[in-house]
């Protein structure tokens, strides 16, 4: 029946005020009424339409693709939308696209690597899109090594240019010889930049300086064909229906292109009329800085897509029932259930599911509140860069390169297992769950693939070991190691299950298991006369201390957050419970290392989980306004088990009725394929 709230009663069961509780998720009320409009107004927006994406054909797909991207330039101008606004639509458009790399990496790149003179001559032209660029770094056989990046731009004086040049090409033209080493992933770069960051290693009077940015034109403004000396196609299709197959990641050769001397982005360096190589006195790591800035916008990014799955998988699994019986007669299976429901028994509540669910439930949530403070610390450093204070760069590149990798490896698990939650009808298209994950996953290796971005981060906490004695106090998020003594040698007092909802508790917990696992692993370190061998030969126990200490930022930041006034009903008890959730639950997953590093005992380990189970009772009846706090609109999730309403099945067998493949009721393929089959076989039974 049309207009029926199947989760009314799971709305009602609330033990909170959910509309505070959306502005804490939003972060401000501000934000939450910008975020409502704008989400609003895409999905009343036909032109928005996105249910479609997994079924057509690759050119259909980013062809509306393009159109999506026209129309949202057309609104964001003539609405005269704010950067704010214009982030969030989109955000809500909800559709990968070239205009992502343009904003969030070109943009940056040109704002954070170029000289004044220069942001004045492009940033005009990329912020009105008359130009439209890409992030251009990655070859065929260098990802994550930018260093080891073979392009080159070798400067000419004769003609004050740059001769940019994909080494050991053999054939310029096409694709098929095997040593072609190409510029090969760049979003955005496959068929429609007119403009690209290229990184090459620079070449001056015969001497190599290592990579630096260039800005290259790759199309005609003219006819948008590739200029001379450059060959550019898309590199096929990629993981999934749909998904990031709206992005046209590309493949890029350049054979002697030219480029003006003033193209060389000069910020950090700098190549002067005569040939003369110069360093500024900004640390060279700038070059990696849009990196930083990217990786910061993906942890915000992954409260949103594990909140998306999360919203599906929770409101599904209060509408799907599964044993019991209709009256709560025999067949239900536990007295436990029996005793609690007449009926079928929704899943949310076996203990299995909330195991599963509100981890990832509470994951959003601490995903949310440290990617606000991220966003926070990025901006710190950037001030502080502007003012040549380059203190700070090392932690905020680790806590990036660290938050980006732990968040979006957590978010890819999540969404996968949000879908094994929804059971069977998780693995339809119709779910959301399938596409949402495929457009996910990759999250996990661009940007920097998240086991080599862990390594950075325990380089970064080896450095930080090795200097503790030496009078330099840590700071940040590091200067627990400026405890280290303390911290190896106390131990967990906690007597009672309720002990583990003390936040000094939790956050010692959390620092001594970090800085054990440091130690330990700096100690074995220095076992060996070769450090780089050393840290080779004991890498995964290295990615295990930055995984620790990556978490422990996180459970810091949440509790951080339950410092602050947080107004409304009922909203500071729920997020207690679900911060509790969130530390006691990975606490449980690693007891392993607590355990092993001597901290807790396992009677303290098996108080821990006494008390994860109690906040699952907690949070149980909250569920559904948990997710309701999110404030998706249906056309966000793109989720038939995820709508508001709950009403799942009917919805289920209307889709289904749409599908192409019902369009006919006898199949295409019939006459060629099945008849002849089926006639041959009664031909042989009458035999
Ligand atoms: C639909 C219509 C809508 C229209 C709407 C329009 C409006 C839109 C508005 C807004 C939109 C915003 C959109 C934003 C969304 C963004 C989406 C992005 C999608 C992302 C796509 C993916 C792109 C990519 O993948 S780009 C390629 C990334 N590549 C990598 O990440 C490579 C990984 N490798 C590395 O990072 C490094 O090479 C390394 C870290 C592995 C280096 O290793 P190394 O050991 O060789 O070290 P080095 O010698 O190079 O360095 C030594 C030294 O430097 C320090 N270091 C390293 N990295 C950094 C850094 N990044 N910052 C600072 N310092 C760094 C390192 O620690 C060492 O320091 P020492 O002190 O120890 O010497
Ligand atoms: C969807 C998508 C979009 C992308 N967009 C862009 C873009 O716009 N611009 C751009 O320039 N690039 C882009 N990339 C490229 C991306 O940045 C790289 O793929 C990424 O940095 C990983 O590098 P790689 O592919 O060389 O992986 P590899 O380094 O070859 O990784 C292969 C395996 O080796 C392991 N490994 C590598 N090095 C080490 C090490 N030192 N120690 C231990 N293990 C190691 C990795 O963990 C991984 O398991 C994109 C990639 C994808 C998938």
């Amino acid at each position: 029946m049309a207009g029926v709230d199947y989760l009314a009663d799971e709305r009602n069961k609330a033990e909170f005020d959910v509309d505070s509780m959306k502005i804490v998720w939003a972060g401000s009320r501000h934000t939450f009424e910008v975020a409502d409009r704008i989400s609003k107004l895409v999905a009343n927006d036909p032109a928005f339409r996105k249910d479609d994406r997994p079924m057509l054909p690759r050119k259909e797909l980013f062809k509306n693709t393009l159109r999506k991207a026209a129309y949202a330039w057309k609104l964001i101008t003539e609405l005269r939308l704010s950067e704010e606004e214009a982030s969030k639509l989109r955000f809500f458009v909800d559709e990968p696209a070239y205009t992502d790399l343009h904003w969030g990496m070109f943009v940056p790149a040109l704002k954070g690597q170029c000289t004044d003179e220069q942001q004045s001559k492009w940033l005009p032209l990329a912020y009105k899109m008359q130009i439209i660029g890409c992030y251009a770094q990655t070859e065929l056989g260098h990802g994550s090594n930018v260093q080891g990046l073979e392009t080159t731009a070798t400067f000419d004086p004769q003609t004050d240019e740059f001769v940019i040049h994909s080494p050991t090409l053999t054939s310029s033209k096409c694709y098929h010889t095997v040593e072609v080493l190409c510029t090969w992933w760049p979003g955005g770069l496959g068929k429609v930049s007119t403009h690209a960051v290229v990184y090459a290693r620079l070449i001056t009077d015969g001497k190599d300086h290592g990579v630096h940015g260039f800005i290259v034109q790759l199309r005609s403004m003219e006819d948008h064909k590739p200029l001379p000396g450059i060959t550019v196609g898309d590199i096929g299709m990629k993981f999934g229906n749909g998904a990031y197959n709206t992005m046209d990641n590309g493949v890029l050769t350049l054979d002697h292109v030219r480029i003006p001397r003033d193209q060389m982005m000069m910020r950090v360096s700098q190549v002067t009329r005569e040939g003369k190589y110069k360093q500024s006195d900004v640390p060279r790591q700038l070059v990696y800085g849009t990196m930083v800035y990217v990786r910061q916008k993906i942890v915000a990014d992954a409260s949103c897509a594990l909140s998306k799955a999360v919203c599906i998988a929770t409101r599904y699994s209060a509408v799907r029932r599964q044993f019991g019986s209709q009256n709560g007669g025999p067949e239900t299976q536990s007295a436990h259930y029996r005793k609690s429901y007449t009926g079928l028994i929704q899943v949310i509540d076996y203990k299995t599911q909330q195991n599963r669910l509100f981890p990832l439930l509470a994951s959003a949530y601490a995903f949310r509140f440290v990617g606000e403070w991220l966003k926070w610390l990025y901006t710190d450093v950037t001030q502080r860069l502007a003012v040549n204070d380059f203190s700070t760069l090392p932690e905020a590149h680790a806590c990036t390169a660290g938050l980006k990798s732990l968040t979006t490896t957590a978010t890819a698990d999540g969404i996968e297992e949000c879908r094994k939650l929804c059971g069977g009808h998780g693995y339809l298209c119709t779910s959301g769950l399938p596409e949402l994950f495929a457009v996910y996953v990759p999250a996990c290796t661009y940007e920097g693939d998240n086991i080599v971005l862990l390594l950075q981060v325990a380089r970064f906490l080896m450095k930080t070991v090795s200097q503790i004695g030496s009078g330099k106090q840590p700071v940040g998020t590091i200067a627990y190691m400026g405890r280290v003594e303390h911290l190896l040698k106390s131990r967990c007092s906690v007597q009672r299950a309720e002990d583990w909802l003390n936040p000094s508790q939790v956050l010692e917990a959390f620092e001594a298991r970090a800085a054990r696992m440091s130690v330990s692993c700096a100690q074995n370190l220095s076992k060996f006369s070769n450090p780089e061998e050393g840290f080779a030969e004991l890498s995964a126990d290295l990615v295990e201390a930055a995984v620790a200490h990556c978490q422990l930022i996180v459970v810091s930041k949440f509790l951080d957050k339950l410092q602050q006034d947080i107004p409304g009903k009922g909203v500071k008890q729920l997020l207690q419970a679900v911060c509790g959730i969130y530390y006691l639950s990975l606490l449980h997953k690693h007891q392993g290392e607590f355990l092993a590093t001597s901290y807790i005992t396992p009677k303290q380990a098996a108080l821990a989980s006494d008390q994860l189970r109690a906040l699952y009772s907690k949070v149980r009846p909250n569920a559904i306004a948990l997710v309701d706090s999110f404030n998706y609109t249906d056309h966000f999730l793109g989720s038939i088990l995820g709508c508001y309403d709950g009403n799942v099945y009917p919805k289920l067998y209307e889709a289904a009725k749409k599908d192409p493949l019902n369009d006919t009721v006898v199949p295409d393929g019939y006459h060629e394929y099945l008849k002849p089959l089926l006639k041959q076989q009664l031909h042989s039974a009458k035999l």
